[in-house]
């Protein structure tokens, strides 16, 4: 570790699914990334049961710098450790507000989130090299085979807001890359939001969601998420401009390269000239690791809190909130409500 270098040490809430691979993420080397001059350190694990934290830290930590990480049979105990400066939220999403929310007033800083890829991506089309955007493609869809589950399960269950749109449809969302686009110059969110849910029978959560949104004068987009029917495995989001298409590869949660494909002129479509369509494909892997990309998103925060920032530019508080009101726009009207306060932006917050 250099002397100018700066160390986050996070608490990590819940010991599930994704709160592993973060951390398995997030303990691989920054020097061999863009982010030399950052530490993580894993300083406190809390889970509902002590012994599910110790697992986790014999698990994932026990070889690293953080092996000396504090179990905790509580998210609140975390909260209170006074050598942890950012929690990272692992908990099923009905629980992430008021998680959140005990977190900060706690006064730590929070991690609660579906992470973005795409710079690379936005290069491309915010150069304005294709012209503007027209019309977007976007989705999200795994077949979990929800049968097979239990009922309680975070991924069937409407009390943990179970469903299609809110565990998958965050990442259509984020590829529309609208927020971001330059030509949003008031950084607006949809002037027009239609939703359509097929609820799944035996529990009632959304097996589908389409939603449809217009951002005035910048371009449509079409969004779809699923839990019965598995995406395409070659593309799952097709983002069409003026003069070409980009085809982001599959899936939309950790894709890996793009290609954009020049359109013929119009002109040339209608005098019948058959010209080679020129392709153009960008690689972009997660150089040192086969895990899931999540150490890039910890860089962010380390950054911003090395710098005393309160929110990321690359993702906002402002942006978050208009993806949150598009989703209960959706809930709204595919008929599926959730107890107040425990999704969308919660008033005054
Ligand atoms: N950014 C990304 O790429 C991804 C994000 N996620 C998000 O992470 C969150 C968790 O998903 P995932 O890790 O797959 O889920 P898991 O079911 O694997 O883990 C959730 C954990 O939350 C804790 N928990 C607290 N209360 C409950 C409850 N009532 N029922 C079930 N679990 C509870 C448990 O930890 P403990 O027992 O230790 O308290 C449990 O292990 C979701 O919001 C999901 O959308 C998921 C996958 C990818
Ligand atoms: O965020 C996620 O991305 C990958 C999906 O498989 C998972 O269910 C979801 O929570």
């Amino acid at each position: 570790m250099t002397s100018s270098s700066f160390t986050l040490k996070w608490g990590i809430i819940a010991t599930g699914g994704i709160s592993q691979t973060f951390t398995k993420d997030l303990i691989t080397d920054p020097s061999k990334r863009n982010a030399s001059g950052l530490q993580h350190v894993v300083t406190a694990v809390g889970s509902r049961s002590v012994s599910s934290a110790q697992k986790f830290i014999n698990d994932i930590l026990s070889s690293t710098e953080s092996k000396d990480a504090t179990p905790y049979g509580s998210y609140d105990e975390v909260f209170a450790d006074k050598d942890v400066d950012a929690v990272y939220i692992g908990t099923p999403h009905t629980m992430h507000y008021e998680n959140t929310k005990a977190a900060l007033l706690a006064g730590k800083h929070v991690l609660c989130e579906k992470h973005p890829i795409a710079y690379k991506l936005q290069e491309v089309i915010f150069s304005g090299k294709y012209g503007k955007v027209k019309r977007i493609f976007a989705d999200l869809s795994n077949n979990i085979e929800p049968d097979r589950l239990e009922p309680t399960n975070r991924m069937i269950a409407p009390e943990l807001g179970g469903g299609a749109l809110l565990d998958l449809g965050p990442y259509p969302m984020t590829m529309l890359l609208m927020h971001q686009h330059p030509n949003n110059t008031k950084k607006a969110g949809p002037s027009s939001i239609v939703g359509h849910m097929v609820h799944y029978a035996r529990t009632g959560v959304d097996g589908h969601s389409t939603w449809v949104l217009e951002w005035k004068d910048l371009g449509v987009a079409i969004c779809t998420a699923s839990i019965t029917t598995a995406m395409s495995p070659q593309r799952s989001v097709i983002i069409q401009l003026e003069s070409a298409e980009v085809h982001i590869e599959s899936p939309t949660y950790r894709p890996q390269s793009f290609t954009v494909i020049e359109r013929p002129s119009k002109q040339s479509l209608t005098e019948g000239v058959k010209s080679a369509l020129e392709k153009t494909h960008y690689d972009c892997p997660i150089p040192e690791t086969d895990g899931r990309g999540m150490q890039y998103q910890a860089d962010e925060v380390a950054r911003c809190i090395r710098d005393g920032k309160k929110e990321s530019e690359r993702c906002s508080l402002a942006e978050s909130r208009i993806v949150m009101h598009v989703f209960d726009e959706v809930r709204r009207q595919g008929k599926y409500p959730i107890k107040e306060g425990k999704a969308g932006p919660p008033k005054g917050f």
